[in-house]
């Protein structure tokens, strides 16, 4: 019998002038980027908590520490592809990821396909099983004023057994 589980995440990082943008695994163009002890892309960080929190495997803080200078201004790609080993390695594989971003400006539909494609190679599962979304906040709130971004995720997880 299948063993199944589920995990969620949710995170949020500052939006300022003078930084990338990277989210989803790509540089987006934007007057302002977010912000963070690495590059601050928030689609990968809900991912990696929420795969994490499904294998009970604690959060992305309590194996990739902010205060740790190794992960200053890290690709969180290179984050997800550990995060995707640590599951693997518990003998866990993706059943589905469906997402929200939380973001006022810019719109992202357009490059929603190019983001499933950056991370279903990243972690070697079919585009399909990646569901990326996106919501303004109606101008309300810190996403509604631009200050920030943020965004949620859940995922399936299972083993056979
Ligand atoms: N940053 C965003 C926000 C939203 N979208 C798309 O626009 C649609 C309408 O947004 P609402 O906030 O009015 O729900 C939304 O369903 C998304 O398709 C976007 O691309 N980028
Ligand atoms: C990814 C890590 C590690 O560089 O840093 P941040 O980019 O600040 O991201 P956050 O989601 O606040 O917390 C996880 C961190 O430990």
């Amino acid at each position: 019998m299948n063993k199944f589980r589920i995990g969620f995440g949710y995170d949020v990082h500052q939006l300022q002038e003078g930084y990338d943008f990277w989210l989803g695994g790509i540089k987006i163009e934007h007057s302002k980027g977010a912000v963070g002890h690495s590059d601050a892309d928030v689609l990968i960080h809900v991912i990696c908590d929420a795969l994490l929190g499904a294998a009970n495997l604690r959060d992305i803080g309590h194996h990739f520490s902010d205060q740790d200078p190794e992960y200053k201004g890290i690709d969180s790609k290179i984050l997800l592809a550990d995060v995707m080993k640590m599951i693997r390695e518990k003998g866990y594989e993706i059943g589905n990821l469906d997402t929200t971003i939380c973001l006022q400006l810019p719109k992202v539909n357009p490059h929603i396909d190019t983001m499933k494609t950056c991370l279903a190679e990243v972690m070697a599962i079919a585009e399909d099983d990646i569901s990326i979304k996106a919501t303004t906040t109606e101008k309300l709130g810190f996403v509604g004023r631009q200050e920030g971004v943020s965004a949620y995720c859940v995922a399936l997880i299972y083993k056979n057994n």
